[in-house]
């Protein structure tokens, strides 16, 4: 049924995880099935894992990356919502800006979509600055993606001279939510 917080029509969503406290690459996993099982939200293709060094403060360990495109009937305010919560769930505390944290759940980019109010930014407005958000996206994204994304995460990663402080940790970790997963 539609509400204020679904619409009759899909969308498609990337979003990017990040991890640098305790169990990463678990927390990581457990962030994706926790959207999966959420209601109207389904995780379709994830990049790979990446290690990486920590930005803006750099008094921190480092931390595991990744990126995701969900399919959603939810509204992008919704969604946010929903990572909210997860990132509730998982353990988040907000200390330092920048700083550490058992897991980092940012809307990138919604097919279609820009907003600009004080709790959501689409696209994202840091994201086209920071390797550790395009390198793994740059994994998922198609290249016949048909809004201009493709385009623009290529060009900023020619921008800021992209994957220096940026490893492969593991290509792959999730297996299509059938609970378990895979290194
Ligand atoms: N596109 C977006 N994705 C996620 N949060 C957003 C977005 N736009 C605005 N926000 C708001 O930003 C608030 C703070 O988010 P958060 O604590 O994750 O920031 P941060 O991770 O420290 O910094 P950054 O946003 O640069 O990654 C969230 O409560 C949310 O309402
Ligand atoms: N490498 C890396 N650095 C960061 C990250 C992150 O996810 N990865 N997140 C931050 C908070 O926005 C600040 N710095």
């Amino acid at each position: 049924m539609m509400n204020n917080h679904s619409t009759s029509e899909e969308s498609e969503a990337y979003i990017a995880l990040g991890a640098n406290l305790g169990d990463r690459e678990g927390t990581l996993v457990e962030a994706l099935h926790q959207l999966e099982d959420s209601e109207g939200v389904q995780v379709v293709r994830c990049s790979g894992v990446y290690e990486t060094e920590p930005v803006g403060y750099l008094d921190q360990p480092q931390f595991l990356n990744m990126a995701a495109l969900l399919r959603t009937t939810l509204t992008p305010e919704a969604l946010l919502n929903v990572m909210l919560e997860i990132e509730n769930r998982l353990g988040r505390t907000r200390d330092v800006r920048f700083g550490p944290r058992t897991v980092d759940l940012d809307l990138l980019w919604v097919e279609g979509r820009s907003l600009d109010v004080p709790e959501l930014t689409l696209p994202h407005p840091r994201m086209f600055e920071r390797a550790f958000v395009l390198v793994p996206l740059n994994d998922i994204v198609p290249q016949n993606e048909h809004s201009g994304l493709r385009g623009l995460i290529t060009k900023a990663l020619e921008d800021i001279d992209g994957k220096e402080g940026i490893r492969l940790w593991t290509t792959s970790v999730w297996d299509g939510g059938s609970g378990h997963s895979v290194s």
